[in-house]
């Protein structure tokens, strides 16, 4: 499991709950600012995002929603600092908690990464050794970011397995990957992803894999722990209905292009763009039609 390094050493209370400032208060400095952010594929000598801008404070959730290819994985991943080989920012600014990213060492991305932004993306067993018992796994993470000695770890990895409601999490820590089911893993992982408390948690097609019933206790895993400890969401899906469940703020990107962008609700009762009319009648028979009251279509 990769292990981001820390911020807090906070001892043995998973995820106590931190005061969050008011949403777009002056108190509440953007956890993710984004602005025209434009990517470039070096090789082909060709920009592939073309101006990405949003701003994020702490428990906010952003949705980037899109057809595959758009450039939401890029984007997420240029938040990251993990661009692949040969694309790079080449326009634009990210800024995490205040730091611009554009000057930050190798050494400051790693420090960064886990500690104040972090993410997890679809197929969860692929971060983890099939070796190696789940819990092993994720104290060695929280040895690693908080700084823990080993035993104080284990205990911390449990505790971590509780907050993400995993039933019988002494159990769990002592099983291996494949003991648990997608769902269960996706669960692990967002244990690791918010053990050292970042401010952002960037979920890039977290619950695609699983099963709708699944989907829907992630989902709302991940909005409880938004509203417990102040963490700011983005959300990548090619899904509304999972866009429309959890974000304030939509992005819709076609071909590197955000084609619309507003207040979820107002993006999904009056889209202005004919992609965003599509996306919306295409979901409609998974589910979205509940967000869609009928009082909100009639605007
Ligand atoms: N590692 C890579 N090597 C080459 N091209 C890449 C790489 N990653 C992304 N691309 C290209 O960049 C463009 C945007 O990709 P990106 O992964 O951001 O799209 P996406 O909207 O996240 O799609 P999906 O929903 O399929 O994940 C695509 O044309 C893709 O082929």
């Amino acid at each position: 499991m990769t292990a981001p390094s820390h911020r807090s050493t906070t001892g043995n209370t998973a995820l106590a709950p931190v005061p969050a400032p008011a949403p777009g208060s002056a108190a509440a400095p953007p956890a993710l600012l984004v602005r025209d952010l434009r990517i470039s594929d070096l090789a082909q000598d060709r920009e592939i995002v073309h101006g990405v801008s949003f701003t994020l404070t702490p428990g906010r959730t952003v949705g980037i929603v899109g057809e595959s290819g758009s450039g939401k994985t890029l984007t997420c991943r240029a938040a990251l600092g993990i661009l692949p080989d040969h694309f790079a920012v080449t326009g634009g600014s990210v800024e995490i908690d205040g730091t611009d990213a554009a000057g930050l060492t190798t050494r400051r991305w790693t420090a960064l990464r886990g500690s104040t932004i972090s993410a997890v993306f679809q197929d969860p067993a692929s971060y983890l050794n099939p070796s190696i018992p789940v819990g092993a796994q994720l104290a060695e993470v929280v040895r690693v970011k908080l700084g823990l000695r080993r035993r104080a770890a284990r205990a911390q990895a449990v505790e971590l397995l509780r907050a993400v409601r995993l039933r019988d999490a002494e159990v769990v820590a002592r099983q291996y990957p494949h003991e648990l089911s997608g769902g269960m893993l996706q669960r692990v992982l967002i244990a690791a992803a918010v053990a050292a408390e970042p401010r952002v948690l960037i979920a890039d097609e977290a619950t695609t894999a699983l099963d709708v019933t699944v989907q829907a206790e992630i989902l709302d895993l991940l909005a409880d722990l938004r509203e417990r400890t102040g963490l700011a969401l983005v959300v990548v899906s090619h899904d509304l209905a999972v866009v429309a469940q959890l974000c304030d703020e939509v992005l819709v990107m076609r071909q590197g292009e955000v084609v619309e962008q507003g207040p979820t609700r107002t993006v999904l009762h009056a889209p202005r763009h004919a992609y965003t009319r599509l996306l919306i009648s295409e979901h409609e028979s998974y589910g979205l039609e509940k967000f869609l009251t009928p009082k909100e279509a009639a605007r």
